[in-house]
């Protein structure tokens, strides 16, 4: 439903950030962008989400090429959001409630409609104890959560998320994931981007990777993760998975789960 023909984006001062970009959504549910500092990755969201317009090439929704004027821009934020790395870059109010309310009241939904929308998230991402706290005194962890609530109340059908576990402590890491795993679970589809070789691994079902502006390699998180060219030119860290499954010459698992009831079952027998 959201793909890139041959996108290209330059910004202002020449630096040409994309080159030649084909991706395709429908290549998974769980979609990961990676690459080194400056591959490109918050450039290629933005333009996905509309926000950036390519210099050549195209962006394609259902299968109609983007165009950049209010109503098309308008449709496809009904659609595709993102929730940022900084969340204050998608925070406007002062309060929780309507924060959370923002982009359904710009999509001109009745008060009544939007307060049933927004007590749904708010219950749904537990987050009733900060509903009327400016949101100014929330940590960084509760006001990502807030920008997650603002993008699930106008039931986005992609959501992107860029650097969705940066600055985030172990149990606001756990729960992040969560609520990705239950989007998707919904019939969504997320798009993030990371630095975290282990979580992509893990979250994953399809990854592209960028360096330099380009994709340079594609494909399922077990393909990508064990060719160690791709992941020497992109700069990317081997997730501890595939570690152990390289010296220690053990099966190749997808997640913790996986290693340990392998363990289990070996000890068993
Ligand atoms: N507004 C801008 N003007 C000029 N160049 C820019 C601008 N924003 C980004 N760039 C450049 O474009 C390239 C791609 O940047 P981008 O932020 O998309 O990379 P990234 O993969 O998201 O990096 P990081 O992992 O460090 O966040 C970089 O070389 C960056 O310096």
């Amino acid at each position: 439903m959201l793909k890139t023909v041959n996108l290209n984006y330059n910004y202002e001062d020449g630096k040409v950030a994309l080159k030649n970009i084909n991706i395709d959504l429908n290549k998974g549910n769980k979609i990961g962008i990676v690459g080194g500092n400056g591959a490109g990755k918050t450039t290629l969201f933005l333009s996905l989400i509309g926000y950036l317009k390519p210099d050549k090439g195209e962006v394609i929704f259902n299968d109609k090429k983007i165009k950049y004027n209010k109503k098309s821009l308008r449709n496809l934020r009904r659609e595709v959001g993102i929730v940022f790395q900084e969340a204050d870059k998608q925070i406007f109010y002062s309060n929780t409630y309507d924060d959370i309310a923002f982009g359904l009241r710009n999509l001109g939904y009745d008060e009544e409609i939007i307060k049933r929308k927004v007590d749904i998230i708010i219950n749904l991402l537990n987050i009733e104890e900060f509903k009327d706290k400016p949101v100014h005194f929330l940590s960084h962890g509760e006001k990502k959560r807030v920008a997650i609530a603002g993008v699930l109340a106008l039931d986005c059908k992609i959501i992107f998320f860029d650097e969705p576990l940066a600055g985030l402590d172990p149990s606001m890491s756990d729960n992040m994931i969560n609520t990705m795993n239950n989007i998707v679970r919904e019939g969504k589809k997320t798009v993030v981007s990371s630095h975290d070789m282990d979580f992509i691994y893990e979250y994953c079902d399809y990854v592209y990777v960028l360096n330099k502006g380009k994709v340079i390699d594609e494909g399922i998180p077990s393909k990508i993760f064990l060719n160690e060219n791709t992941l020497n030119k992109a700069n990317l860290k081997e997730p501890w998975l595939v570690k152990i499954h390289k010296k220690l010459n053990m099966p190749l698992f997808k997640n913790e789960e996986e290693l340990y009831n392998f363990k289990r079952e070996n000890i068993k027998g």
